[in-house]
């Protein structure tokens, strides 16, 4: 019987309000057994940049990485986002570690190749270092990701946060029976984004197809649930989506997929 393990992805949105992140990582500390968090922080990234005067382009949610932004993407996420937290779970008594995917060589990625659009310094997960990360675990660190990898070559990449956590889930899986969980502010994929309590309780893949054709899917939750079922398709056990309440056991209302 293999140990069992939680990747919880938490969303742009919870990083970005104070209150909203001191409630998820009492939640993610609480959390029992062994786990790894992952995290973006898109927007402060973008705030960052309108301040030192950068454009941020994005293209369907993926940002056009340049010189400059792959520095300002390495000191938000890599620097003040991942120390942050870190700091935080001290405070909550979680020995957590922060990593970019360059420290321990634990994310091995390349350099999108350019096609219609060259994202420039953006990087395609070729795969996780899973004999680090249990070697972390089994001394009781908590490694925390941010949305940062690199090539082997002292190039680092930004890549999508959500693509980061589904990866490990996926290198992870043959270690341990895995849960992917996606924490965002609402409480799961809702059949009307209008309505914070329509969750669509479980997703199958006809479901999935059903949800995509009616156009219910829509903005970033297309590329998240794109990312789920690759999970699911590679070995990880369980995916679910919702908002905090789903990591502390709060409630029963929350988003889960299987194939
Ligand atoms: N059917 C849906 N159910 C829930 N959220 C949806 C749905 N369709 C689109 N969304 C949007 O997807 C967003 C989550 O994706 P994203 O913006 O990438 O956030 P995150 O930073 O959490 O990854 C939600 O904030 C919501 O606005
Ligand atoms: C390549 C790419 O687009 N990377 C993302 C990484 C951050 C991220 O994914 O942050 P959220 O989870 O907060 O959206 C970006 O720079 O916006």
């Amino acid at each position: 019987m293999k140990d069992k393990l939680s990747v919880v992805k938490i969303g742009g949105n919870v990083i970005e309000d104070e209150k909203a992140l001191d409630i998820f990582l009492t939640a993610f500390a609480k959390l029992g057994g062994l786990k790894i968090l992952v995290h973006g922080g898109g927007k402060l990234a973008t705030q960052l940049a309108t301040r030192l005067g950068i454009e941020s382009k994005l293209i369907d949610g993926r940002r056009i990485t340049d010189k400059d932004t792959v520095d300002i993407i390495t000191m938000v996420y890599g620097g003040l986002v991942n120390k942050k937290i870190v700091a935080q779970l001290q405070a909550k008594n979680t020995n957590a570690i922060g990593l970019s995917g360059a420290d321990g060589n634990s994310i091995h990625a390349h350099k999108r190749p350019v096609k219609d659009i060259d994202y420039g310094f953006v990087g395609d997960v070729d795969g996780i270092n899973s004999e680090l990360l249990t070697s972390l675990l089994s001394i009781n660190l908590t490694p925390i990701f941010c949305a940062i990898s690199h090539d082997g070559n002292g190039q680092l990449l930004n890549t999508n946060a959500d693509t980061i956590a589904s990866e490990i889930a996926i290198g992870m899986a043959q270690h341990f029976e895995t849960t992917l969980y996606y924490c965002f502010e609402k409480k799961g994929v809702l059949l009307d984004i209008a309505d914070d309590n329509s969750v669509v309780k479980h997703i199958n893949t006809i479901k999935y197809n059903e949800l995509l054709s009616d156009g219910i899917i829509a903005d970033g939750m297309l590329p998240k649930l794109h990312n789920c079922f690759h999970a699911l398709q590679n070995n990880v056990e369980k995916v679910c989506l919702g908002d905090v309440s789903m990591l502390d056991k709060k409630t029963e209302l929350f988003t889960t997929l299987k194939l």
